[in-house]
């Protein structure tokens, strides 16, 4: 107990140095030389682009400087040799980094494994990390809901969604007609958890501020706290994750969420239970609560963990996406007046049909060519190799690696002409040369393209936050007229391989005046 006290005391520190009573001391050094010597084998011959010497145990400064610097040091590396992997040392561990070549031999090779990826990465059998405990579960009843009920469902729930945005961006956009300031994070990310949230958990949940506000904190903290607990050695995660803030909040936003959510869901039970009983049909609900325990069918899952896993894989994903289509719009104004004709010929004269996201071709174009300028990372199709893999052309992935694919197939010019230019038609044009019509929309992924992942590790939810991003910036966009503020301009962050919209950007934003009902 006095031992944990001390550890606290330390770990309330912003660095994660152990300075603690020699008992301590030396069973964490006793750990650490387990861990140092149970790494991976050296089996690969690639060069190391942050090399550690001996003595850097758990790679701390090199890891950090890639998280740094990541995105200038894969970018020089690739510059010099574009087709040639790479091995690097990351938060997450040893990672090889391939060239797009291999995309699609590491979307089919079943040796790369997403689940045991997030296992290592989002320690899931500690408490907090709830959600990466129920994807990855054998049954994976996450993955398996999203591909089957919420893209059956999305013709339902176009009509929820609309009403939905159309509520909350009144909200957050406010109804003002002069130009006033919109934190464009503040606001994306609120309608985004609105909206999906009513996809999730129907219309009251959806409503509840307390579940919105743990939603949102959780999609972000949970990622963080996976971060700050892997810049400590694993043997000890298990004990130092009890006292890092980020964790405690993680389990702090996890019993939130059970509080919310299990009445309703014990109370569908008991519905459903009494209605059987009487012989009559229990009631129906489009949502995921309801879908996942259909997919369970008595089985044990976690309802909770399930809801968490959907909130925090659709609501930065999708709010960056929307947020960066904001920004390219912003500074592309000619491209306005095109996407609102087109939205008043598809929803203006024939309300929202179950084409009618489809037939929005130039708005699913801007949406696509934002994703292929700036993919959420730079590397995609992270797994873990759980063998030696030896690949096609004798490059060996050893067991234990991280493997990624490198997203510079996206700026290649000889595949995309004045590849850094945002050209808002590009995949509209696309898509009406012969054959390209299909990989040219935004939710299918190819070789070329794979801001979505690839093949069967391309992302489930995509069809989904495709059309909820859509839906949000219809009414943006038939709702508003927004600009940057005079003289800033947005730039995308990057962190190891993550790449974001600019969070700093605050647009002026004014209501026009209303056309139709959206
Ligand atoms: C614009 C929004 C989104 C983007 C850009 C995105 C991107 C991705 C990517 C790239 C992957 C594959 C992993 C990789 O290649 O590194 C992935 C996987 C995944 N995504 Fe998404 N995603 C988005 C929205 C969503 C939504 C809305 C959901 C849930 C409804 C979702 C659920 C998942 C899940 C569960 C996985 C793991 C898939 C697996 O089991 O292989 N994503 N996502």
């Amino acid at each position: 107990m006095e031992a944990f006290n001390t550890l606290d005391h330390v770990l309330a520190g912003s660095n994660p140095t152990i300075a603690v009573t020699p008992n301590i001391a030396i069973l964490v050094s006793f750990l650490l030389i387990i861990f140092f010597f149970s790494r991976s084998g050296n089996k690969s011959d690639l060069p190391f682009l942050n090399p550690d010497g001996i003595f850097g145990l758990n790679h701390s400064r090199v890891k950090k400087e890639f998280e740094a610097d990541g995105k200038d040091m894969l970018a020089a590396w690739f510059a010099a040799n574009p087709d040639k992997p790479i091995r690097l040392n990351c938060d997450t561990g040893t990672a090889t980094v391939l060239p797009p070549k291999y995309a699609t031999e590491v979307s089919t090779q079943r040796e790369f494994d997403l689940f045991e990826f997030l296992k290592d990465a989002y320690h899931v059998h500690l408490p907090g990390f709830d959600g990466f405990a129920e994807v990855c579960q054998p049954a994976h009843l996450v993955n398996n809901v999203i591909q089957r009920d919420l893209t059956k469902a999305l013709p339902k729930l176009t009509k929820p969604t609309s009403d939905e945005a159309s509520a909350v961006i009144d909200e957050t956009f406010t109804l003002k007609d002069v130009y006033h300031p919109v934190i464009l994070s503040d606001a994306i990310l609120r309608i985004i958890t609105r909206t999906t949230s009513r996809a999730f958990l129907g219309d009251k949940i959806c409503h509840n501020k307390k579940w919105l506000e743990n939603a949102l904190a959780h999609a972000a903290g949970v990622f963080t706290a996976g971060y700050e607990l892997r810049l400590w050695p694993a043997p000890i995660r298990p004990i130092v994750h009890w006292f890092l803030p980020k964790c405690r909040n993680a389990r702090a936003q996890v019993k939130i969420a059970h509080d919310i959510i299990m009445p309703v869901i014990l109370e569908r039970r008991a519905e459903r239970a009494r209605m059987e009983a009487a012989g009559q049909a229990p009631p129906e609900y489009n949502d995921a609560m309801s879908w996942f325990e259909q997919a369970a069918n008595g089985k044990d899952y976690d309802p909770i963990g399930a809801q968490l896993a959907l909130s925090f894989s659709s609501i930065y994903t999708t709010a960056d996406l929307v947020s960066q289509v904001l920004i390219n719009l912003a500074q592309h104004p000619d491209v306005l007046e095109p996407l609102r004709e087109e939205i008043r010929t598809v929803v203006g004269q024939k309300g929202w049909q179950n084409d009618s996201l489809f037939n929005m071709k130039l708005l699913d174009s801007v949406m696509k060519e934002t994703q292929r300028l700036k993919p959420i990372e730079s590397a995609l199709m992270r797994s873990l190799a759980v063998t030696d893999v030896k690949l096609s052309d004798g490059t060996v992935v050893p067991k234990g690696d991280v493997v990624a694919v490198s997203s510079h197939r996206m700026w290649d010019s000889e595949l995309f002409p004045s590849p850094d230019k945002f050209d808002p038609y590009r995949f509209y044009h696309r898509r009406q040369e012969p054959g390209k019509e299909a990989a040219s929309q935004l939710a299918n992924t190819s070789v070329d393209q794979y801001g979505f992942g690839l093949g069967r590790r391309a992302c489930p939810g995509r069809f989904f936050a495709t059309n909820s991003a859509k839906i949000v910036l219809t009414h943006i966009l038939m709702k508003y007229d927004w600009k940057l503020q005079d003289g800033f301009e947005p730039k995308p962050v990057y962190r190891a391989f993550g790449i974001r919209f600019d969070p700093r950007t605050v647009i002026e934003a004014k209501r026009r005046k209303e056309e139709f009902h959206v």
